[in-house]
């Protein structure tokens, strides 16, 4: 079962995603956007840890290894930790435009169980831009990066400003981020675009 519903398949005059003329090179590892994110943040104990490569293009790879407490059934991943892995890789991406952008839509086709201490090959692209708005599919295999896919997403991220985070987030995190030189020199890079 599968398919992608109307919102994120890219208008007929949707272009192609450009590559920044500064995004890291195929092979790079991009770092993580925020110490303490879930998906990404290397001070979150609890997070996934996840660390996406640069690929050729506006793509990336990614892999993460599913832990015990990562389980929903016995011995079997969480649906929403693949969906948040997914995310977060898809989430990657925008980096490689030097866009910040949030997820809007994320629609995610769970294919095979993913079983506890399985590596998931992550691959992701962006696939169209539309104004703000910017289309991107990926996968997960399992068994190496050309195994069968265990899980795949579509999805439509929303271009925003470091505003976005400053207006919503909650005051004490702002504060540290705004604290922190490399953080602020990270978000405000990305909003002098050519
Ligand atoms: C110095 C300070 C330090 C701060 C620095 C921080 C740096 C951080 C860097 C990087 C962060 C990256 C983080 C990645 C983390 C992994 C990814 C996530 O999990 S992100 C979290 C989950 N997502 C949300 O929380 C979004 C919540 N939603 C919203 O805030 C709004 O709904 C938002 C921004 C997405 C859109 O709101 P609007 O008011 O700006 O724009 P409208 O006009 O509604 O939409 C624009 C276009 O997009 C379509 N659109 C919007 N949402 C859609 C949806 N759900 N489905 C389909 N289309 C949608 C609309 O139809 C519209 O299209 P038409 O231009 O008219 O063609």
């Amino acid at each position: 079962m599968s398919g992608t519903s109307a919102a994120l398949t890219p208008p007929a005059d949707a272009v192609a995603p450009v590559r920044h003329p500064d995004a890291p090179p195929p092979g790079e590892l991009l770092g993580a956007h925020y110490e303490h994110c879930f998906g990404c943040g290397g001070g979150q104990p609890h997070g996934l840890h996840l660390q996406a490569r640069a690929g050729e293009g506006v793509s990336v790879t990614a892999e993460f290894t599913v832990k015990p407490a990562h389980q929903g059934a016995p011995g079997l991943a969480h649906g929403g930790v693949l969906a948040t892995a997914l995310d977060e890789t898809l989430g990657s991406l925008n980096w490689l435009l030097r866009t910040i952008a949030v997820t809007g839509r994320l629609e995610t086709d769970f294919v095979r169980p993913v079983p506890v201490d399985t590596v998931l090959h992550l691959d992701a692209r962006i696939t169209a831009v539309h104004g703000r708005k910017i289309y991107s599919t990926a996968t997960g295999r399992i068994g190496g990066p050309e195994g069968p896919v265990a899980v795949r997403a579509d999805a439509l991220f929303i271009e925003v400003k470091v505003d976005h985070f400053i207006e919503n987030g909650r005051p004490a995190e702002i504060q540290a981020a705004m604290a922190d030189p490399d953080q602020v020199k990270r978000a405000r890079a990305f909003e002098v675009n050519p």
